[in-house]
């Protein structure tokens, strides 16, 4: 078709127009507008409590800016409100989390609508491999059954006797290793020895299996790196939306993942396997303590066929190596570290092991096995249950720096919490014993200071209220190895105070890791001296 020359005079001169001038005007006004609105959508986010969120990204942003210090920058969104919703990418997430430190709420979540509020599929997915159907990542009756059989194994004299057999053992072991680094004067990590003696003790509590993670040599033991590879990767799971891509592909660290539970998984059915086969062949013999020989003897009918396959056992067995693992071991190292800046603190535990020594508290002179053998023997369920400033020095560092900082579960269904959040089905809807701990409404104006005194009512040890207080969790689902994590902590505390001061390598780094568990990034470096004249530092945690 022939065109008109006028209109093609016209358009050429439109597409003149618009190409050379209109098109810059077009897209000032776009940025200009973007930059408008963002400025609006900024002044109105002034005004919202809790994390600033965007379109599309939620706070996706400023979460991966503060990695590194997550849970000092969740305590900074809890300064305006007790309950905030959190966005992330859609990938991550489709719908906002919610968490709050209102323990109104957190007895809502963890008990009076305790059924709405299970652990749900998305972390029990992740944890998976580690954990198989073990009690921290079942639900529902699966989980009940669990529960029902671990607890009434966990009540039991016989386990609290033995148990405290093997922590005097390992305390004792661990201090041997301290007095040669004292005589050297030499630095070394107390947060890697006190992970290599909760490996060992669960292992022995757990197994009956001695894991040698503590021998005078320290090696490397391979269940132990393939345990603490696999549950980094596992919880790593968590903030990585490719996970599912790598473990399908078996590339990166999911065949890492893969490598270590396979390590894993021979040695504890090897485990199993030959104490069936020992129970079976030596059936005159005594009881063996440990939970797996207790599990089997529980668990076999009367025609002696066993209820719980290997299976079975060995998820029960790894969930409870990483239930008491390392808990204790990263309370233990906080506790520590709390020592090193409060020698005052320190210096009124040591006085207080004069009502268990009955002499003076403090050891002098050199620090021999047959010194610390003798002190440990004094070391017993009942003398330790006497020890209430330690008591509440331990539970002091665990206001401040919960083992598990932050806990999540899934709404099953909709929901109102008391303060009126409404909770959508399917959301992550968490709470926060980090920020619980140093929130000033729920402690008062000093929270922010190592203060045991306030667990203590005319010397004696006074228990917070628990959705206060929620380093254990609380509810149905609350932790069943609490008694069993003092009397270790006791027990080593007692011990390694009774005969050492720690100080801080200066200059060493304290901060912990954002992981599931609170760790000291960089460890805990410190030596040990024999203990001498005290100085106090400041009581703050700055
Ligand atoms: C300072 C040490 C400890 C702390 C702070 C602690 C804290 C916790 C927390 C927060 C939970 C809830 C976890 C969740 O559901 O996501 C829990 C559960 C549990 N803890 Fe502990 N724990 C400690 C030591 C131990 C020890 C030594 C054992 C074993 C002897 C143990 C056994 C368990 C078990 C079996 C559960 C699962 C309960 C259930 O799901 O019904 N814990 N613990």
């Amino acid at each position: 078709m022939k065109s008109e020359p006028g209109w093609s005079f016209q358009y050429h001169s439109m597409s003149h127009l618009i190409g050379m001038s209109a098109g810059p005007i077009l897209v000032a006004l776009a940025i200009g507008g973007f930059v408008t609105w963002l400025w609006w959508y900024g002044q109105a986010q002034r005004n919202t409590q809790g994390p600033k969120r965007w379109p599309l990204i939620g706070s996706t942003i400023e979460i991966v800016l503060n990695w590194d210090r997550l849970h000092d920058w969740m305590l900074e969104q809890f300064s305006d409100t007790k309950t905030f919703h959190l966005a992330t990418m859609a990938t991550v997430s489709p719908l906002p989390s919610i968490f709050t430190v209102d323990p109104a709420n957190v007895e809502y979540i963890l008990k009076t609508n305790f059924s709405n509020y299970p652990k749900g599929y998305v972390h029990c997915e992740r944890l998976r491999e580690l954990f198989g159907m073990g009690i921290f990542a079942v639900d529902g009756h699966l989980w009940k059954e669990q529960r029902r059989v671990t607890s009434y194994e966990f009540s039991s004299a016989a386990l609290r006797d033995f148990s405290t057999v093997v922590f005097r053992e390992y305390a004792s072991k661990l201090v041997s290793i301290l007095a040669r680094f004292a005589s050297t004067a030499e630095e070394f990590d107390l947060q890697d020895l006190c992970m290599r003696m909760t490996l060992d003790t669960t292992s022995k509590i757990g197994f009956g299996v001695e894991l040698h993670c503590l021998s005078p040599s320290l090696p490397t033991v391979p269940f132990a790196k393939c345990f603490d590879d696999a549950n980094y990767i596992s919880f790593y799971r968590f903030g990585d939306p490719l996970w599912r891509l790598k473990r399908m592909l078996n590339i990166g660290i999911e065949r890492k993942l893969k490598e270590c539970i396979k390590v894993m998984d021979d040695f504890t059915f090897d485990v199993i396997d030959k104490r069936r086969k020992d129970m079976a062949a030596f059936t005159n013999q005594p009881k063996q303590s440990d939970l797996l020989s207790r599990f089997i003897d529980l668990c076999t009918d009367d025609g002696g066929i066993s209820i719980y396959t290997d299976k079975d056992l060995r998820d029960m067995i790894l969930n409870f190596l990483v239930a008491g693992r390392d808990t204790t071991a990263v309370t233990l190292s906080w506790f520590f570290y709390m020592m090193t800046c409060h020698p005052e603190v320190a210096n009124k535990i040591v006085d207080e092991l004069s009502t268990v020594a009955q002499s003076p508290a403090q050891h002098t002179g050199e620090v021999t096995e047959e010194t610390i053998v003798e002190f440990s023997k004094l070391l017993t369920y009942e003398t330790l249950g006497k020890l209430h400033y330690l008591h509440a020095a331990l539970s002091e560092t665990l206001r401040l720096y919960p083992a598990v900082p932050i806990e999540g579960k899934e709404a099953a269904e909709d929901d109102v919490l008391p303060d009126g959040t409404f909770v959508k089905k399917g959301s992550h809807t968490g709470y926060v014993p980090y920020s619980m701990g140093r929130m000033k409404f729920l402690w008062g104006d000093d929270a922010m200071i190592f203060k045991p005194e306030r667990w203590l009512e005319n010397g004696l040890y006074q228990p917070q209220p628990l959705f206060k207080f929620s380093a254990f969790q609380a509810g149905p689902r609350t932790c069943l190895g609490k008694d069993s994590a003092y009397l270790q902590m006791k027990m080593t505390a007692a011990l390694v105070l009774r005969f050492f001061a720690l100080h801080l390598v200066p200059g060493h780094p304290i901060h912990y890791r954002t992981m599931i568990v609170l760790n000291l990034q960089h460890g805990l470096r410190v030596t040990a001296m024999p203990p001498s004249s005290v100085h106090s530092s400041p009581n703050t945690l700055e």
